[in-house]
């Protein structure tokens, strides 16, 4: 591989966890109040990680069968709508990422230490619209020139997870095909998405969703840390053409 295109909550960092306790406190009065079944720990990964902040609520609400209005990103977060909701769950995001901070995962940044020094370019690609303010605070924002987040993706009209269009942005961005590059993920909708397109190789993070699931939906390969990867790693050919070398 030339390239390697990480998503980040659940890979770089342990911000999974941070989104999944935000959507709990979100939806578990939300839904009581509505007279639906309960919100369990499987409906995050069944109808939210990895997806934009608003299309997670959409397919949180279907699942139940309720309807609210779409309303405006601009909707406070007490509003009863789609994006209201989403507000109100980020609101709780940033409540928890401001007291308790990131640290990123030591397995995965000894691995991207890895891929950089062999030679490979790397992207962030994350559905979330925090991406930038996540990657400060873990201090990896210095690592990525490139970073296809929520917020790109809703400025340029790309569909998110589980297409596999910001991926492929990604790849565009860094200047190399898609088959050069892998897509390293641990959601359902972001495998589904490295799966769609055509990457050089997928690699599932087992960070709950489970082996046998991540392997069903398209991950070529499955870990549970990323640094089970750097016996693996060999050094890519310097493609940059000679008179461009530094
Ligand atoms: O609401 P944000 O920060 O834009 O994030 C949207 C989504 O971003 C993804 O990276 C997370 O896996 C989801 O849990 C989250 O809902």
């Amino acid at each position: 591989m030339r390239g390697y295109l990480f998503d980040l909550d659940g890979v770089l960092t342990p911000t999974a966890t941070v989104h999944m306790h935000a959507w709990a406190r979100l939806f578990t009065p939300y839904l009581a109040q509505h007279g639906a079944a309960p919100y369990e720990e499987g409906d995050y990964f069944s109808y939210i990680d990895g997806k934009p902040r608003y299309d997670g609520v959409r397919s949180l609400l279907e699942s139940r069968g309720i309807h609210v209005p779409e309303g405006e990103v601009t909707d406070p977060p007490t509003a009863d709508t789609v994006h209201g909701l989403g507000n109100r769950k980020n609101e709780a995001f940033n409540e928890t990422l401001a007291d308790e901070g990131v640290a990123a995962y030591p397995a995965s940044v000894a691995f991207l230490d890895a891929v950089q020094a062999s030679g490979c370019r790397v992207a962030v690609v994350s559905s979330s619209k925090n991406a930038p303010s996540v990657l400060a605070a873990a201090g990896l924002a210095d690592r990525f020139g490139v970073v296809v987040d929520g917020a790109v993706a809703a400025r340029d009209g790309i569909p998110g997870k589980p297409a596999p269009d910001t991926f492929e942005r990604a790849a565009e961005l860094l200047g190399l095909p898609t088959t050069a590059c892998a897509v390293v993920e641990d959601a359902e909708s972001g495998v589904k998405a490295g799966a769609a397109g055509e990457f050089g190789v997928v690699i599932g993070v087992d960070r709950g969703v489970g082996r046998e699931v991540l392997e069903a939906l398209g991950a070529d390969i499955v870990v549970d840390e990323l640094d089970e990867l750097i016996p693996l790693l060999r050094p890519t050919p310097d493609d940059t053409p000679r008179e461009e070398r530094a």
